[in-house]
């Protein structure tokens, strides 16, 4: 993913101590990082959409605790050996499922109505 890093040498400065090359430099990786964060989110929800249409369509809730903490429980063990505080870690995961669980929620409402687009299994394949 081509990304302009001139935009931020570009910025214009405000008045005041010049601001170091470094930082400049830094802000370029923040905001490659950024992107990489953004594209990798936009990539979870697409799975997480398909798996609101599954549920929807297989009578599942969508939430499952027992998903939910062998997610917190792996997440927050990765975090701390990544040097990240795990409670954050864990409220990050946090804010991405509830948003998660706001999409299935309306895909279940929309499936209930028979309004549910897109391509779904079969039914009743194995019975
Ligand atoms: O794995 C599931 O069952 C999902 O619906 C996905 C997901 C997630 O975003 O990772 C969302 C809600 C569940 O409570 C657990 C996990």
């Amino acid at each position: 993913m081509p990304q302009n890093t001139d935009d931020v040498a570009r910025a214009p400065q405000a008045a005041g101590p010049a601001m170091p090359r470094e930082i400049l430099d830094l802000r370029a990786s923040i905001d490659n990082i950024d992107s990489a964060l953004v594209h990798l989110l936009a990539e979870r929800f697409k799975m997480t959409r398909r798996v609101g249409e599954l549920k929807a369509v297989g009578g599942l809730p969508p939430a499952d605790p027992s998903r939910d903490r062998q997610q917190i429980d792996r997440l927050k063990r990765i975090a701390g050996g990544a040097g990240l505080d795990p409670e954050f870690a864990e409220q990050f995961r946090d804010f991405i499922v509830s948003e998660v669980i706001r999409h299935h929620e309306h895909i279940a409402a929309e499936h209930a109505a028979g309004r549910l687009a897109g391509e779904l299994p079969p039914l009743d394949t194995y019975s």
